[in-house]
């Protein structure tokens, strides 16, 4: 072959490669996003560095640093984290924020479709209801519930980026009529005393740095005798706080996932009585007879390291911004600790309860 024509096609099968490589292969579960889309929410590309440095140095308070005031800088701080994660979430994961019990012989697709519409089953929605979706990412989950159940969904993300991006998605699936979306922080949530018929979180409650707070805002704002289920990110009782590999997983996952400090499993149905809730159920999702949650990641190690390869030659050609390989890297580690936890049974993201608002409720004078 002339040397010529050697180079073109030696061009021509290197360009075909990095097309299906980035472009086929590096698209999300859930089209949507594209390896050449990632952006840091909304950070502007040369201050994403920054950004990661600033999550950090979170975890890096002074012991001597009173609770209150870091749990003040809470909010911030998560929003911080999902700027930085929402897009490589959405292109690795799909447009749903959290785990499901891995369903034998049907896809990531359906186990997370099933485990949203069992929300909407426990709280007998239907048409002509008004649902709150607490902490609700890109909206994943609210489209699932609103279209399984025909009630209308109002989801409260703290992140400006999220908003944009589940609107946009809304409106693409048809369902913006149906679906709102709010920017705001659950612990002070704008929205009237008793607007919902019923509420959800999935996977959210966790980045709160007091529970009492997010519990107190729904319990406002759901009618009497409304329902609210949540998802909660929890040790188990098997978690043993002297044992070191114990304690690195949860501290692993609480450093990955911008999580204030994990709670136990019995702390929340007390809080939920605290702030006036009846438990109507509560129970791990993740037990048996239910197939583990943990395989989904442990199956994706061969496509986070495409995905590691793509970022890193995006980030040198300059199509993503500087910092997202850093960003990706503790994505990576952090996929780690939570199987850990999972196979360990140390802890579980899908600690269930069912709460109810009493149809009439008394005021304690202070
Ligand atoms: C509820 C929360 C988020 C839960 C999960 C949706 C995410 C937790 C860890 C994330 C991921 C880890 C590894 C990434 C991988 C290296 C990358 O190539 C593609 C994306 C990942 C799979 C990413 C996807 C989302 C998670 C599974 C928390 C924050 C409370
Ligand atoms: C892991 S994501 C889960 C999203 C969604 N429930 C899902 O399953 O796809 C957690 C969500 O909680 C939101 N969140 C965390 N802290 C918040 C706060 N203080 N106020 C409002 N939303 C918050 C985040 O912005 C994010 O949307």
């Amino acid at each position: 072959m002339e040397p010529a024509t050697m180079a073109w096609t030696l061009a021509a099968a290197g360009f075909a490669l990095v097309y299906w490589f980035v472009w086929v292969m590096g698209a999300a579960e859930v089209q949507g996003k594209r390896a050449v889309d990632l952006q840091m929410g909304s950070i502007a590309d040369d201050k994403v560095g920054d950004r990661y440095s600033q999550y950090w140095s979170f975890f890096r308070s002074p012991k001597e640093t009173a609770a209150a005031a870091t749990a003040e800088k809470v909010p911030a701080f998560v929003d911080t984290f999902y700027n930085l994660v929402t897009d490589i979430y959405e292109w690795g994961w799909g447009q749903s924020f959290h785990f499901s019990p891995s369903l034998p012989g049907r896809s990531h697709r359906d186990a997370t479709r099933v485990h949203e519409e069992r929300v909407a089953d426990l709280l007998q929605a239907g048409p002509g209801k008004r649902l709150l979706d607490v902490g609700c990412g890109v909206g994943g989950p609210m489209r699932a519930i609103a279209a399984h159940s025909g009630s209308h969904v109002v989801g409260i993300t703290i992140n400006e980026y999220q908003v944009n991006r589940a609107r946009a998605h809304n409106r693409k699936a048809g369902l913006d009529a149906r679906c709102e979306v709010v920017c705001g922080n659950f612990m002070a949530m704008p929205f009237p005393d008793a607007s919902f018929d019923g509420a959800y979180s999935i996977e959210a409650t966790c980045h709160a740095p007091s529970l009492r707070d997010v519990y107190g805002e729904v319990f406002r704002v759901l009618k009497p005798a409304g329902l609210y289920v949540s998802y909660e990110w929890v040790t188990t009782p098997l978690y043993r706080a002297d044992d070191p590999a114990h304690v690195e997983a949860i501290h692993g996952i609480e450093r990955g996932d911008a999580l204030p400090g994990l709670r136990r499993q019995d702390e929340i149905a007390a809080v939920a009585k605290e702030v006036g809730f009846e438990v109507v159920k509560e129970l791990d999702l993740a037990l048996p007879p239910a197939h583990p949650w943990w395989t989904r990641l442990k199956m994706g190690r061969l496509s986070y390291w495409r995905n590691s390869l793509v970022i890193r030659a995006l980030t040198l050609l300059r199509v993503a911004p500087k910092g997202v390989s850093e960003v990706h890297e503790m994505l990576y580690e952090t996929a780690h600790h939570l199987t850990r936890g999972g196979e360990t049974g140390i802890f579980t993201p899908m600690h269930m309860v069912l709460l109810r608002k009493p149809e009439t409720t008394t005021t304690t004078a202070a």
